[in-house]
């Protein structure tokens, strides 16, 4: 038996928290081969993201032509793509990219929105048509919708606006609303239902959304039901949370941790 192979079209972290760095590791971690199109480089540690710069969307495609020429690609999923012609390149190919995993990272950790609003509709109209799953966190749904995501109401109301594009499913992420419970809000085939797992009380959560939709893409790979794959996603993310909680690994937000099998 060999792995499925699955692409991230990301940005790189140089604090390898985040971004393809832990898509790569997730990939591993859930039993698949990584390739990767790199979109961006950022200069980043645990506490900032100090600076951005774009590789040029022709060399983009240019990566994407040899990764689709050559290796059976299962399942993809995309980060950080940061300008317009980018996602709208990446929109260009989505019709041959199977089990399309899109996390618009459309803000920092501050809530400050890091691109021109022209990327926000390119992936509107462009790339969440094609995708299989989308998975805005509360302020990225925010910005998308223009709505004040505070409840689970909201984050439902949310989802299935966003679902109006023509995404197969909406998970809008709230990793942004410490509580008791780490609540999303899922759309898929008409309804809404919520993933809820334990909050776990950690500064360790630097790639949190970029492990979940990894993880998602992998498990869509193994050709796991999308319902399943999200549900397991949680799981993976919470075991990864736990298991890097108490690291120190920078002054700012850590990485995750590697969970074992039996862990998720
Ligand atoms: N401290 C936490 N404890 C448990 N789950 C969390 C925690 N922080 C985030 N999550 C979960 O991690 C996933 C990624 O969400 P989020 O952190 O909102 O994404 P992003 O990194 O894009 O902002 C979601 O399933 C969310 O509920
Ligand atoms: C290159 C890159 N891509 C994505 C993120 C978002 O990370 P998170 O998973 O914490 O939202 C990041 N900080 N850097």
């Amino acid at each position: 038996m060999q792995p499925a192979t699955v692409l991230t079209i990301a940005g790189s972290d140089s604090g390898g928290g985040a971004g393809l760095q832990a898509d790569l590791k997730a990939f591993a971690l859930n039993g698949v081969f990584g390739t990767s199109v790199v979109t961006v480089l950022t200069a980043q540690n645990s506490a900032e993201i100090r600076a951005i710069e774009k590789v040029p969307a022709a060399f983009v495609t240019a990566q994407l032509d040899a990764v689709l020429a050559d290796l059976p690609v299962a399942a993809v999923k995309t980060g950080m793509l940061a300008s317009e012609e980018t996602v709208r390149a990446v929109a260009g190919y989505a019709p041959r990219l199977p089990n399309l995993v899109v996390d618009p990272v459309l803000v920092n950790s501050d809530g400050v929105q890091l691109f021109p609003s022209t990327v926000d509709s390119a992936y509107l109209e462009g790339l969440f048509p094609h995708a299989a799953v989308i998975t805005p966190n509360l302020r990225e749904a925010s910005l998308l919708t223009g709505r004040k995501i505070i409840s689970d109401d909201d984050m439902a109301a949310a989802a299935t606006e966003l679902a109006a594009t023509g995404a197969g499913c909406v998970v809008v992420k709230g990793g942004g609303r410490p509580g008791i419970e780490a609540v999303d809000a899922v759309w898929h085939e008409g309804s809404v239902r919520f993933l809820r797992s334990p909050w776990v009380g950690t500064r360790n959560n630097h790639g949190t959304g970029c492990t979940f939709a990894a993880t998602t893409a992998a498990l869509l790979a193994q050709r796991v039901p999308v319902q399943d794959a999200l549900d397991r996603a949680k799981r993976y993310v919470q075991a990864a949370l736990e298991r890097g909680a108490a690291w120190q690994i920078g002054s700012g937000h850590g990485p995750l941790g590697w969970p074992t099998a039996t862990d998720h």
